[in-house]
């Protein structure tokens, strides 16, 4: 799984990667600027020079054009006032050097830029000039983004290197006015027909850890460094849509950091190794792979656990019983086939149920009602079977999520919605909505990660971010964006059939962290496979089409 770094590891490793002698924070710079170019002409190939590009040994720039001789391009490149400033006056040179005519806008104080910042200013002051930052300049020379008007264009490409990781607070509003003048068009105009407009490491406005919009714009493609960082992932603050709707493409640059490593990084969750996860021995009898127990509620309320049991048969648990209320014992009976069906009236009744060792998972939340979820759940918990509570049994834990967390154990997986997790976290979620003041802002990951060490066990916080993490601070996130976006996926229902796979794959012998990981990207993939018209029911049955396609 890739890692997903902070503003604060990144720079560790920086810093690390200097100190010991393996390079300098200016060919650090130099790597980076020159990864940027490279992503831009990838990216769109008729910027590339005809020759192709060959930065030769070392770093060094290329020789420069005369003005006759320059080719048809034109950038503007926006420069903050940190390192991320610094890495645009590179990638200003070396478009320059490429024949492109620059016009390069300076957010800052030249005496206060970090020295490799200053050194690649002085660098491209020998090109050409800095226009100091002002509103009135800028948004004179990009009037032709504003008019939607391709004649007048006078820019292909704009460079927004205002500021990377380290942005600790809202973007300032004397670059707004500026920033406005191009960017309507980025969301507005077919991107064949306006500027191209490319973030260095993040859009600036973007926090790097949170995902949280603190004023950024959306762009046509982010070029960031040796890793992704948790930014370009986490959807932060979703009413101003963050993290992966601003980026809108990463593009990850190896600048010569791979012998150091981050401490506990969160992990972007693939399928790498599922496949063989996944596939079953030939000849094992069911009971081998498990047997899951799936709670329900009363009659009219039991299609959620019926969604969820098909989930955890579909993902491969043995044997799976859907666990039902006299009253509703009819009306189940009525509905499934291959699930097994035993009543459980009450507390005593599912620790009678319960008598039977080979059940081995269990599942409750999904429609099973506040009441009977809180006589229910301190029996399953009791147990120490491996359980996922969502649903109705965490937010019949409302008031008091402490009696929740004082029975929970490490094989119990919590899926919380962003609603449910407010219960049961309400000073975790206060914090994650609260307006970031300074530094990097609170993120779904810090939330998570406190939430999973107070519970004392799996916590997956659902959303198009998902987060999973356990208490000792291990991590994933998957989200559903970029070549994993499924927007069909919010609908009814999803959510009981997510805890279905979990479910299945607990009972399989999965762990927590493993089996709530694996259902989550298959649940998107399932979505994904599926396509538009996607409703819960489909999830399930699109799994052995899924499976077939991992070669499981
Ligand atoms: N790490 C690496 O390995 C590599 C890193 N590289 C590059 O360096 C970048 C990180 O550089 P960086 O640390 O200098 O931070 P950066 O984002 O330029 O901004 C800091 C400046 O902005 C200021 N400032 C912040 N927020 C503000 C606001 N809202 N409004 C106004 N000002 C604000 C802040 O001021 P302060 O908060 O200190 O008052 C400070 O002056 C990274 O993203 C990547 O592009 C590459 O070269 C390759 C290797
Ligand atoms: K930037």
């Amino acid at each position: 799984m890739t890692e997903l770094l902070t503003a604060s590891q990144m720079r560790a490793l920086e810093q690390a990667a200097i100190a010991s002698g393996e390079v300098t924070g200016l060919e650090l710079m130099e790597r980076a600027g020159q990864g940027v170019v490279e992503a831009i002409f990838e990216e769109w190939p008729a910027f590339a020079p005809a020759a192709g590009v060959d930065w030769g040994p070392a770093p060094k720039p290329p020789g420069y054009l005369k003005q006759e001789e320059k080719g048809p391009w034109r950038a503007v490149v926006l420069c903050g006032p940190g390192n991320n400033g610094g890495d645009g006056f590179v990638v200003a040179r070396l478009l320059a050097g490429f024949g492109w005519a620059v016009d390069v806008f300076f957010y800052g104080d030249v005496e206060r830029l970090p020295a490799d910042a200053r050194v690649n200013y002085e660098r491209w002051s020998e090109v050409g000039s800095v226009h100091l930052w002002n509103d009135d300049a800028i948004e004179g020379r990009l009037d032709g983004f504003v008019s939607g008007d391709r004649s007048s264009f006078e820019h292909q490409l704009v460079v927004d290197a205002l500021f990377g990781v380290g942005l600790t607070r809202n973007m300032p509003v004397d670059t707004e006015r500026a920033r406005h003048g191009f960017v309507p068009t980025v969301t507005h105009t077919p991107q064949s027909e306006r500027p191209k407009y490319v973030a260095i490491d993040l859009p600036s406005g973007l926090c790097s850890d949170s995902g949280v919009n603190r004023g950024a714009f959306p762009t046509d493609l982010t070029v960031t460094f040796h890793r992704p960082k948790l930014g370009h992932y986490l959807f932060g603050d979703n009413h101003f849509g963050g993290g992966p709707s601003l980026c809108n493409q990463v593009s990850v640059i190896d600048i010569g950091l791979e012998s150091s490593r981050a401490d506990q990084p969160v992990l972007l969750m693939d399928s790498k190794n599922l496949a063989a996860k996944l596939s079953k021995n030939s000849c094992e009898h069911k009971f081998n792979h498990g047997s899951a127990l799936v709670l329900s509620g009363g009659s009219g309320r039991t299609g959620a656990a019926r969604l969820a049991a098909r989930g955890a048969l579909r993902i491969g648990a043995g044997l799976v019983t859907l666990g039902v209320p006299p009253a509703a014992q009819l009306e189940v009976a009525g509905h499934v086939t291959a699930l097994m069906v035993k009543r459980v009236a009450d507390a005593d009744g599912l620790a009678e149920v319960l008598q039977d060792k080979r059940l081995n998972a269990l599942c409750l939340g999904p429609g099973l009602g506040l009441e009977r979820a809180r006589a229910l759940v301190p029996v399953a918990l009791a147990a120490g079977r491996a359980s996922v509570l969502d649903a109705d049994a965490l937010s019949t834990f409302a008031d008091d999520p402490r009696t929740l967390f004082d029975m929970a154990h490490k094989r119990c997986v919590l899926t919380p919605h962003g609603g449910e997790f407010a219960r049961l976290f309400p000073d975790l979620a206060e914090k994650l909505n609260a307006p970031a003041e300074k530094g990097p802002a609170y993120s779904k990951v810090d939330a998570t990660r406190e939430a999973a060490a107070r519970a004392g066990c799996v916590v997956l916080f659902k959303g198009p971010d998902t987060v999973i993490a356990d208490p000792s601070g291990r991590c994933s996130v998957h989200a559903a964006a970029y070549d994993r976006a499924a927007p069909w996926l919010a609908t009814a229902g999803a959510g009981d059939v997510l805890a279905g796979f979990i479910t299945g794959l607990l009972a399989r012998g999965f762990a927590p962290m493993q089996a709530a990981e694996t259902a989550t990207w298959l649940h998107v993939e399932c979505a994904r496979s599926f396509g538009p018209g996607l409703i819960a029911e489909d999830l399930s049955e699109q799994l052995p089409h899924v499976f077939r396609e991992l070669e499981v």
